[in-house]
C-alpha cells in the first residue's frame, strides 16, 4: 500500500467523474474511499478503476445489519478487492467478531474497520438518540467493544482521537473524517485540521467536499498530504 496518509472521499454520483478526479490526486494520496454514493449507483464498478490503476480502496459502506448477512456482505466486499472496509461497531460483538473472521479467512487482504461515533453528531444529537455519555466516552466504548473482538481500525472524529490512542494502543489503525479549517461549514460537526488530527494520533484522515469542492482540487490535496506528513514527522 502506499505510502500516503490521506484518503480521499470520492463521493461523486458518476464512475467517470469519480476515476478523474481519484486519479489526478492519485500521487497525494494512500487511498480511495468508495462511500454509498457511488457504490449504490455503480455497484462493483465503482472500484474497478481504482484496482486497475492500483489505488487501494476504502470501501465505506458502513454495513450495519445481523451477523450473518454482514458476514456474506464482507466476504463479497473482498472479493471485489476493498483493502479496508466499514462496519458499525454499534452493530454488536457477534457482528463484529464475524465481520472480522470473514476477513481473515478470505485471505487477509481486507481491514475491517468499526465506525464509533459519526462526526456528524454532537452532544445534543446523542441525548437525542437517547445516549447518556459524551460522543468522547461514546467513541471510546464502542471501539473497546470492537476492539475485543478483533477489530483493529477505526473510524473516529479528529475530537477524541487521542482518547482513543490511550485506550487502544498503538497497534490500533485511527482514522479520521471531520477534517475541516473551521467548525460550522456544514454537516461534520466534530472537526479539526488535518494537522491536528495527525498531531493528536491519527494514522489517516478522510477527506471529500474540501478537495472534491476546491478551486483546484490538486494543490488542496497536495496541501493536506503535507500538512499530513509534517504532523507525522513532528510525531515522531
Ligand atoms: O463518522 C464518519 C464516517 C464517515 N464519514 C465519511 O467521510 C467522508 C467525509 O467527507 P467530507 O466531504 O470531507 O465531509 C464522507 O464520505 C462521509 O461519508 C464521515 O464523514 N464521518
Amino acid at each position: 500500500m502506499s505510502t500516503g496518509r490521506l484518503i480521499f472521499a470520492a463521493d461523486f454520483a458518476d464512475v467517470d467523474e469519480a476515476r478523474r478526479a481519484s486519479l489526478a490526486l492519485q500521487p497525494h494520496l494512500g487511498l480511495v474511499k468508495i462511500g454509498l454514493e457511488l457504490f449504490v449507483g455503480a455497484g462493483p464498478q465503482a472500484l474497478a478503476w481504482a484496482r486497475e490503476a492500483g489505488l487501494p480502496v476504502f470501501l465505506d459502506l458502513k454495513l450495519h445489519d445481523i451477523p450473518a448477512t454482514v458476514e456474506r456482505a464482507v466476504d463479497r466486499a473482498v472479493a471485489l478487492g476493498a483493502r479496508m472496509l466499514t462496519v458499525h461497531a454499534g452493530g454488536g460483538k457477534e457482528m463484529l467478531a464475524r465481520a472480522v473472521r470473514c476477513a481473515e479467512a478470505a485471505g487477509d487482504t481486507c481491514t475491517i474497520v468499526a465506525v464509533t461515533v459519526l462526526t456528524s453528531l454532537d452532544d445534543a444529537d446523542l441525548t437525542e438518540l437517547g445516549v447518556d455519555a459524551k460522543p468522547d466516552a461514546h467513541a471510546r466504548r464502542l471501539a473497546r467493544l470492537a476492539f475485543d473482538q478483533g477489530v483493529r481500525a477505526f473510524v473516529c472524529s479528529p475530537e477524541e482521537v487521542a482518547t482513543l490512542r490511550v485506550e487502544l494502543g498503538p497497534t490500533a489503525t485511527l482514522i479520521t473524517p471531520g477534517v475541516r479549517a473551521a467548525k460550522g461549514s456544514d454537516d461534520q460537526k466534530r472537526v479539526a485540521t488535518a494537522r491536528d488530527a495527525v498531531a493528536r494520533g491519527a494514522d489517516y484522515v478522510v477527506v471529500g467536499r474540501p478537495i472534491r469542492d476546491a478551486v483546484d482540487p490538486v494543490a488542496a490535496a497536495a496541501s493536506l498530504d503535507q500538512s499530513v506528513r509534517e504532523a507525522l514527522a513532528g510525531r515522531a
